[in-house]
């Protein structure tokens, strides 16, 4: 660069808000924001989850009405998690099996009520688990792949019988997009897509998600065996590489902000969509923040819901979606 100072002053274009707006080199939209929702049984059910401070479980018809609010914001989808009473729970899972579990019941509700927003269902079987895990343990307590991903197959069928837009495989097991893919196309459904969790950290950021679909209490030990170690780049990319070729439409690294580089790598090598999701515990920690007073809320959810699309994002799952939605709106 031959221009400096005084010719060059890069405050020029950060004088006026037209000026800062017309050099963003980056924009996030109510369109790029996923929102997660818990589903409850009942009716006119509103849970509180105490973890999460502002967000509740609901009840399918309450679901409904915050489908209409996030369509009416711009939103473009939902990712749904169930919380399965324990008398539903079993050791196999098997209740992800059922065609009128309470995900394919709230799927079928929103299709039907504001079919203009995505859905999105979560592919594994922790919320269905008695011990908690994302799949089938053996005697020794190891979570077996294969048997796994037999069941996450069906799963994936019945949660796209229901009318699931984006099957998202979130169990880390190996093989489970290319199984899925296969499975889908000879049940006739070529345009369901698959969003993997391709690169999913074993963290310590998804305490307030395992209170909201209650396995929490009922988890034993970690999730490491499958899970990503969070020393692990180059390990991500092959994560990634691999559930391409087994057929993912667009892959997802989690959790988000300690991820950034990932979510870079990710991008800039495989040039595909890549979403991210701010979980749980990095919400809580946004809002704890908030509630100490050492952060305003409005700043740090659009700083960091950008700082996503900057690193390469397509879009980002967020607690925080309806709340940015409106801001952006
Ligand atoms: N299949 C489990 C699953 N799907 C989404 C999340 C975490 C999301 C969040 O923390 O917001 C988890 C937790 C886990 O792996 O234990
Ligand atoms: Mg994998």
């Amino acid at each position: 660069m031959s221009a400096r100072y005084p010719q060059l002053r890069l405050r020029r274009t950060r004088a006026t808000p037209w000026s800062r707006r017309l050099h963003a080199e980056t924009l996030l939209t109510p369109a790029d924001l996923i929102w997660p929702l818990f589903v409850v049984e009942g009716k006119g059910v509103e849970q509180p989850i105490a973890s999460l401070p502002g967000v509740s479980r609901w009840s399918v018809d309450r679901i409904v009405e915050r489908a209409r609010e996030a369509r009416d914001a711009g939103i473009a989808c939902l990712a749904l998690f169930p919380y399965t009473q324990p008398e539903r729970r079993t050791a196999d899972g098997r209740e992800a099996l059922n065609p009128d579990n309470l995900m394919c019941r709230a799927t079928r509700a929103l299709k039907e009520a504001v079919p203009e927003i995505g859905v999105l269902t979560d592919v594994a079987l922790d919320p269905y688990t008695s011990h908690g895990h994302d799949g089938l343990l053996d005697e020794a307590g190891y979570v077996l792949n294969d048997a796994t991903a037999d069941m996450l197959v069906g799963q994936a069928l019945n949660q796209a019988a229901a009318g699931a837009d984006i099957i998202a495989p979130s169990d880390m097991m190996d093989g489970r997009v290319g199984l899925i893919r296969d499975a889908l196309e000879g049940d006739g459904r070529h345009n369901v897509q698959i969003m993997s969790y391709a690169a999913k950290y074993a963290s310590g950021f998804y305490g307030p998600f395992r209170d909201a679909v209650g396995s929490g209490g009922l988890l034993k030990g970690d999730k490491k065996t499958y899970q990503m170690d969070h020393a692990n780049a180059e390990e991500a990319l092959r994560e990634v590489a691999l559930d391409l070729a087994e057929g993912a439409d667009s892959v997802m690294v989690k959790p988000g902000l300690p991820y950034l580089d990932i979510i870079h790598r990710v991008k800039q090598r495989f040039e595909v969509p890549v979403f991210a999701y701010q979980v749980s515990g990095e919400y809580a920690m946004l809002e704890a923040a908030v509630a100490a007073g050492v952060a305003d809320r409005d700043a740090v959810v659009l700083e960091t819901l950008t700082a996503f699309k900057r690193a390469g994002c397509s879009g980002v799952l967020t607690y925080h979606a309806l709340h940015a939605a409106r801001l952006l709106g």
